[in-house]
């Protein structure tokens, strides 16, 4: 692939595109083109004289191959004449821009402000006659089609040109990663600054009563999300449950359902989980259960959660038996990873969701162990107060999309876990024991590692890996900051809690171990002396 613009801007005439797009280069640090500039280049005179002597159809013309150009030879921020989009020509190419990667930016300003500055310009020749009469018009025919035509659409009613432009870099800064399925409702994982802002364009006009599910160590974040439903036009129900895992209980959901019966929720109503994993588990189980099921949109606001468990629809609550054992599969309408939120994420907890990173580069993507390898050192010093703007910014950013790439390709073909899907739980028969032993004190990514760990040995012991790949796992693990061995209780008691492993069937253990890297594969009934065996290797 050659050059290609970051992004290009679409929109009305008077809406600030160049402005704006302006704006948005300095920010970025990037060129900015205007197409009606480069078209008055090309044909030697400006576009009004052009329109008179030539007419509309020749001036599309020209205007479609001077864009169509750029798309291929521009990699900077560009501006389009507000009537490009409606030449078939300039749709199909900026399709296939955004096929390759490209952003489609629809610049949504008031229509009353873009049509006033509009008009107070002059030299429009689509707006002759009555200016007001053909802007409505032009409007009425565009909205429409540049609705459709971008996969970008910022709104900027009553913003400065600064502010809009901030607002549009964090929008093209942003990442997504769609889920699909041919079980569930697809729906996207946005990752990125201010990714909360899609909150009331996923929930949609249905929702009349929104449920804000969060825990007391993100009220900020949540306050943000209350501000941003409030805006979108919903009556919001704050709910505050106990923080970590003492909120994925049954007598927190029977309060939650108490609420929900009382203050006249209904099938059409939503909820929104903010926060770290358990409380993403816990609003999606209140959601799946709820009159059998409402809509419910993901803000995590740990790193852990971000790349694995607002992904997927596992929900679910933990039982005094043990962890997550009473829940269900159920998807999210969309999930936010804002990174805005990542500022107050205490460093422990930040390094243990590293543990579900490196799980997803162990079963398959190698790249991820590739640049927590290289950045390890930076990912251990993490520091929320410095994190937003920094280099680490783009880093983590990076490993967020490949882990959430990773968790989606398996939750896409296999929703329920009938064999694939099984893979995202490498590490996770230890882990849950490890964590209920730990009566939840061990944070759950930190358990993983060492699961991760275990299932090293226990493969290298029965012949599937070499002990460099052991060797590696604790290596890389150590290197950011996350334990490898555990020592907390005797293997009898690990062993009757991995019994109680979802992938466990009847009295026989299952195993998820790897072959070799990025290649995982089930090991079923392995032998007791190996089971215990590795367990040996990974006490202190
Ligand atoms: N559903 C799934 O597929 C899935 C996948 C992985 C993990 N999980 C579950 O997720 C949970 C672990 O998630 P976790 O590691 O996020 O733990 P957590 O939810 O307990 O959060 C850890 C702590 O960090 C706080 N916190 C979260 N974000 C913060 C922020 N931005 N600023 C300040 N404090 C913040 C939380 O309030 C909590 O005190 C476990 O229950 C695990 O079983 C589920
Ligand atoms: O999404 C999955 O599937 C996973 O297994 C992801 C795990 O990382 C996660 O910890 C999950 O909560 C474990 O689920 P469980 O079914 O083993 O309770």
């Amino acid at each position: 692939m050659g050059r290609q613009p970051v992004a290009v801007i679409i929109g009305m005439m008077g809406a600030g595109k160049t402005r704006v797009g302006k704006e948005v280069a300095q920010l970025m640090g990037l060129p900015f083109a205007d197409a009606d500039v480069e078209i008055e280049h090309e044909v030697g005179m400006r576009i009004p004289d052009y329109f008179q002597r030539y007419g509309e159809p020749s001036f599309r013309q020209v205007e479609s191959d001077v864009i169509n150009d750029m798309l291929h030879d521009f990699d900077g921020i560009f501006a389009l004449g507000g009537g490009a989009p409606m030449t078939r020509s300039v749709r199909d190419g900026l399709a296939d821009y955004i096929k390759d990667g490209g952003k489609v930016v629809y610049l949504m300003a008031d229509p009353r402000e873009a049509m006033e500055r509009a008009n107070r310009g002059g030299g429009r020749p689509m707006l002759d006659g009555d200016a007001n009469a053909r802007w409505k018009k032009l409007y009425r025919q565009r909205d429409p089609v540049y609705y459709r035509v971008a996969n970008v659409h910022v709104e900027t009613y009553g913003q400065t040109p600064l502010a809009a432009a901030r607002k549009m870099k964090d929008m093209i800064e942003e990442r997504t990663v769609h889920v699909t399925g041919t079980t569930i409702e697809d729906y996207d994982v946005r990752i990125g600054e201010g990714a909360m802002n899609h909150l009331a364009e996923t929930l949609g006009d249905k929702p009349v009563r929104v449920a804000l599910i969060h825990t007391q160590p993100v009220q900020r974040h949540s306050d943000r999300a209350r501000t941003l439903l409030r805006k979108g036009g919903y009556e919001v129900h704050d709910i505050l449950i106990p923080d970590a895992e003492a909120g994925k209980a049954i007598d927190v959901a029977n309060g939650i359902w108490q609420r929900l019966g009382d203050e006249g929720f209904t099938r059409s109503d939503a909820i929104v989980g903010v926060g770290g994993g358990a409380a993403t588990d816990l609003a999606g189980f209140v959601a799946a259960t709820w009159m059998r099921g409402i809509r419910y949109v993901n803000c995590p606001t740990s790193l852990l959660a971000m790349v694995d468990a607002s992904t997927g629809g596992k929900t679910g609550i933990n039982t005094p038996q043990g962890k997550n054992l009473v829940g269900s599969f159920y998807t999210p309408a969309g999930v936010f990873a804002d990174l805005r939120t990542l500022a107050s994420l205490p460093n422990d907890i930040f390094i243990e969701g590293l543990g579900e990173v490196a799980k997803s580069g162990f079963i398959r993507d190698p790249e991820i162990l590739r640049i927590l390898e290289s950045h390890a050192a930076d990912l251990r010093a993490f520091d929320p107060e410095t994190f937003l703007g920094s280099g680490l910014e783009d880093v983590v950013a990076e490993l967020i999309e490949r882990t959430v790439r990773v968790k989606a390709y398996h939750v896409s073909a296999d929703l329920k876990e009938a064999g694939l899907r099984e893979f995202l739980n490498y590490g996770h028969t230890l882990a849950h024991a490890i964590e209920k032993l730990e009566h939840f004190r061990w944070r759950h990514g930190n358990a993983v590692a060492v699961g991760c760990v275990y299932a090293a040995e226990l493969a290298h012991l029965l012949g599937y890996i070499d002990q460099d790949l052991v060797d590696y796992h604790r290596s890389l693990l150590d290197s950011l900051g996350l334990p490898t061995s555990w020592d907390g209780a005797s293997f009898d008691e690990v062993l009757a809690l991995m019994h109680r492993d979802k992938k466990a069937r009847g009295n026989k253990l299952r195993f998820v171990v790897l072959d070799r890297i990025g290649h995982p594969v089930h090991l079923d009934d392995p032998p007791a002396d190996a089971v215990r065996e590795a367990f040996e290797r990974i006490r202190k």
